[in-house]
């Protein structure tokens, strides 16, 4: 196997290369290296990593999400709504509304379609993880990690930490635009506090039902956009009694906006456009 089609594709400017895994093989071994290889502006496509629509047993279709630096993450929400938007076009399903596997379980997505092609996506993202040792985080067992001190590079700091299936921590700043996403993003991305690692999220409340957003993405840096962020930010903002729940709110990221609401049953729909860039053939 010496090359591969692909689909590139973005959610909010949050893109990935998108192979089809129901109709390519490609080793395990090569998967890691191959995400790093294919994001790469130079040598590569040009992404924030790869993803793989795979065949399921619990699902139509099973995403596997790689960032840039060729980690393995459980979870994608930009990359969810694309998934949905290729298995509904490429008749991978034949419902509107249809499961996808993750590996932080099954979410369930709703398509809709304009003249056959997809143009925005709902995702129920399931139920937030809040226990510490469910972020995961160091430190003793919390029901949840809200308003917590911490001190990083000898400051201290104000943390929420949620997970949507993968880990994030959640800075309020008054001004978006000062965020220090490329100085304190990459520190804590590695703090030894996070032990699988943690995005980096900064936010910015407009009102009780409005934010701006900015991401260090674990693995891969900025983003334009994250989706697992976006819904971690408003779940982090409920609890910081800053936003209301079961309420849409909408979030800025630099890339465009979100819609998203944690239920009083406990789920969070996200609501936001898929994309298809370009197709092409990746030559190993
Ligand atoms: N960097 C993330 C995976 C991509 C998440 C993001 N692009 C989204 O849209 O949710 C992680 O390692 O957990």
């Amino acid at each position: 196997m010496d090359r591969f089609s692909f689909t590139k594709m973005h959610g909010l400017g949050n893109s990935y290369i998108y192979v089809n895994m129901f109709e390519e093989t490609i080793p395990e071994s090569l998967l890691s290296e191959l995400a790093v290889k294919v994001s790469n502006v130079h040598t590569g496509i040009g992404a924030d990593g790869m993803i793989l629509i795979c065949p399921s047993e619990v699902a139509p279709v099973k995403m596997r999400i790689f960032n840039s630096d060729g980690s393995e993450g459980k979870n994608c929400g930009n990359g969810l709504r694309c998934v949905a938007k290729y298995a509904y076009e490429h008749q991978l399903v034949n419902e509107r509304s249809f499961f996808i596997e993750t590996l932080s379980g099954l979410v369930k997505a709703e398509v809709f379609v304009e003249d056959g092609i997809v143009t925005k996506v709902t995702v129920d993202m399931g139920k937030p993880r809040l226990k510490r040792s469910e972020i995961p985080m160091l430190g003793e067992e919390a029901a949840q990690v809200v308003a917590e001190k911490i001190e990083v590079a000898g400051e201290t700091y104000e943390i929420t930490a949620v997970s949507m299936g993968n880990p994030h921590v959640i800075f309020y700043v008054n001004d978006i635009n000062q965020a220090p996403v490329t100085t304190l993003g990459p520190i804590v991305e590695k703090d030894p506090r996070f032990p699988e690692g943690v995005n980096v999220e900064f936010v910015e409340v407009v009102n009780d039902c409005e934010l701006h957003f900015r991401v260090w993405e674990r693995g891969s840096g900025v983003t334009q956009a994250c989706g697992t962020g976006a819904c971690a930010a408003v779940v982090a903002s409920v609890l910081n009694g800053k936003t209301a729940r079961n309420q849409e709110t909408v979030v800025h990221l630099a890339g465009g906006d979100l819609s998203i609401t944690w239920t009083d049953e406990g789920n969070v729909f996200m609501t936001g456009p898929a994309e298809t860039i370009c197709t092409g053939v990746y030559y190993i």
